[in-house]
């Protein structure tokens, strides 16, 4: 049964592989290849990567990506939609386009979906529902939203999985996968650009958004970290109409954010709900480290009383407190125009692949501020002056969080909104409190003592733990258990020219054994003897100049001497 699942799934790869390089072919996406020094790996299929199609002749590469992972669907998309975010890893022309990656996927028909909405409820769907609109109200990759009324008569959204979606997403990141594996190898800075680690991230994530119970959960996170907040609201959960790949929410009747005339129409005020959505998204990252993560203007509601309401959490973005605290400082450092601090800041947390060139670092630090000593505080576009700071920063081989690269993302789109609804929105005002609060708060007595009290905690382990620790290591010794792994980085590149020299020893030693052999049997003229001579003693030379001419005939035409 196994291996037939197996069987199958190679046979949905092999296709699907295919697939991909007719797809990327089509858009003349050999660029791309040659972009990533894979040249040579992918040699095989070059002819159909560099065939460039009528569509792609007036296109730029990131256009042609773009429609691409478009026509590659679901996964490709969020792939697409997790590298916008990574701009300390693709070119900040490609950031820009992927950010528009759109998925037009058609709708399901209706009897799909209802045969998936019972599966996944295992029951009839009017034992949950009076009824489910056949017209979907919105579509995307993984799922599609129905509006619908339960038994009991509320009003709800049903977002539903597409059938089939988890198998095709599945096939993909093992393709993915063997793709990072292969780009590891052959891409010069693999150490950057970390290319199995960005597929282990995005097969992560997009495993979780899949789940939509997941989403449930976050929505009811969200709303407790909020609770008794007047400007917000939630949709509830039913969790008697949802599954993993079935969620349903209240609906909510609200005008969409970017619906402008609408919000002015409602009589509605356009600078408050600015003012109330900073404050609010600010105080999801720097508060409470847990964010929602795809703020699009069709995922925000607003209603009576400048109410936000937020939907969708399928991606949700974390903030640990030592990525919080790198984003404080760095603020902070840019807000003061402190060069010297923000340098201090970006090496002592970065994740230096190799000795930063600190001289180079700071001209160009310094270059990047001159840039924004012109703009008053309040015109700074925070997001897009963090974007820079990444690209900057990936550029003197420092490593970014990638948590950071996506709050940035959502950030830039937030400042949009905000500066959509009120012209004079200055994030930087709105920042300021949360971040004098946070420098505080990691400042305070407080704070520093229980930092003091951790790393005291850790010696005292580390005192408790020493003397057992070493009477272990001694008995190992005692033992002679006692082994030591060595990582030999960059020996595996030798380990050829080793085996080679470890067969040439034999070889000389084999020769050598049947030279000092033939001549004991010489002596002792003893045994079968061949033209006078003793046979083995014949026979032994014989194999020795053999071998012996048979290896320098080798050794000579190698060129190796
Ligand atoms: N509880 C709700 N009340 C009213 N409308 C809703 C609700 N939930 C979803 N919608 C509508 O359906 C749209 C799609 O829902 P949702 O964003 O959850 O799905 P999605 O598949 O993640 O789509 P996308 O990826 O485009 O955001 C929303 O933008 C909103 O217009």
């Amino acid at each position: 049964m196994l291996r037939i699942v197996n069987i199958n799934r190679n046979v949905r790869s092999i296709r699907r592989y295919r697939q991909i390089i007719t797809v990327l072919g089509g858009y003349g996406l050999g660029h791309l290849l040659e972009y990533l020094n894979l040249g040579q790996v992918v040699d095989f299929s070059r002819r159909v990567f560099n065939r460039r199609s009528p569509k792609a002749e007036h296109l730029t590469p990131p256009e042609r990506l773009r429609l691409a992972l478009e026509e590659l669907g679901t996964t490709f998309i969020k792939l697409g939609q997790l590298l916008s975010t990574r701009a300390d890893i693709i070119p900040a022309s490609f950031v820009q386009e992927l950010a528009h990656l759109q998925d037009n996927i058609p709708c399901m028909p209706f009897e799909e979906i209802k045969v998936q909405i019972e599966y996944e409820l295992g029951v009839p769907l009017e034992q949950r529902f009076l009824y489910v609109e056949p017209e979907a109200i919105a579509g995307a990759s993984i799922a599609q939203v129905h509006r619908a009324r339960l038994i009991t008569g509320e009003d709800v959204v049903v977002k539903v999985r597409r059938p089939g979606v988890v198998e095709a997403v599945e096939t993909d990141i093992d393709i993915l996968m063997g793709v990072a594996l292969l780009l590891e190898r052959h891409m010069a800075r693999s150490d950057i650009y970390d290319p199995v680690g960005v597929v282990r991230e995005f097969s992560y994530t997009i495993r979780r958004e899949m789940d939509l119970t997941r989403e449930g959960h976050a929505i009811e996170r969200i709303r407790d970290n909020f609770k008794g907040d007047p400007d917000l609201y939630f949709p509830g959960v039913y969790w008697e109409a949802t599954s993993k790949g079935v969620l349903t929410t209240e609906y909510v009747d609200g005008i969409k954010v970017s619906d402008i005339c609408a919000i002015e129409a409602a009589g509605l005020d356009r600078r408050e709900i600015a003012k109330r959505g900073a404050r609010v998204f600010l105080k999801m990252v720097l508060e409470h480290g847990f964010f929602h993560g795809d703020p699009h203007p069709g995922n925000v509601l607003i209603l009576k009383e400048n109410v936000i309401c937020l939907l969708d959490f399928g991606m949700v973005g974390r903030l640990d407190p030592a990525v919080k605290r790198y984003l404080t400082d760095v603020l902070v450092a840019v807000i003061n125009r402190d060069i010297e601090g923000l340098a201090y800041v970006i090496v002592e947390a970065g994740d230096a692949a190799e000795t930063v060139n600190m001289q180079a670092l700071k001209k160009a630090l310094a270059e990047f501020m001159d840039s924004y000593f012109e703009i008053p505080l309040k015109e700074i576009e925070v997001g897009r002056m963090l974007l820079e700071f990444i690209d900057l920063v990936s550029t003197h081989r420092i490593k970014v969080h990638p948590d950071l690269t996506m709050l940035v993302k959502v950030l830039v789109v937030v400042e949009g909104m905000g500066r959509k609804l009120d012209p004079d929105f200055d994030m930087v005002g709105h920042l300021r409190p949360f971040l004098e609060r946070e420098f505080r708060q990691q400042r305070s007595p407080g704070r520093l003592f229980r930092e003091v009290e951790q790393g005291f905690e850790g010696y005292l382990t580390l005192a408790r733990n020493l003397p057992r620790d070493v009477r272990e290591i001694l008995n190992k010794v005692n033992r002679n258990k006692f082994r030591i792994d060595l990582e030999h980085r960059g020996l595996d590149r030798f380990s050829k020219e080793l085996d080679r020299s470890a067969n040439r020893l034999c070889l000389s030693l084999i020769i050598a054994a049947l030279l000092i052999g033939s001549s004991i049997a010489m002596q002792g003229n003893r045994g079968p003897m061949l033209w006078g001579l003793p046979a083995f003693a014949f026979f032994g030379y014989s194999c020795a100049g053999i071998v012996g001419v048979w290896w320098m005939v080798a050794i000579l035409r190698s060129g190796r001497l």
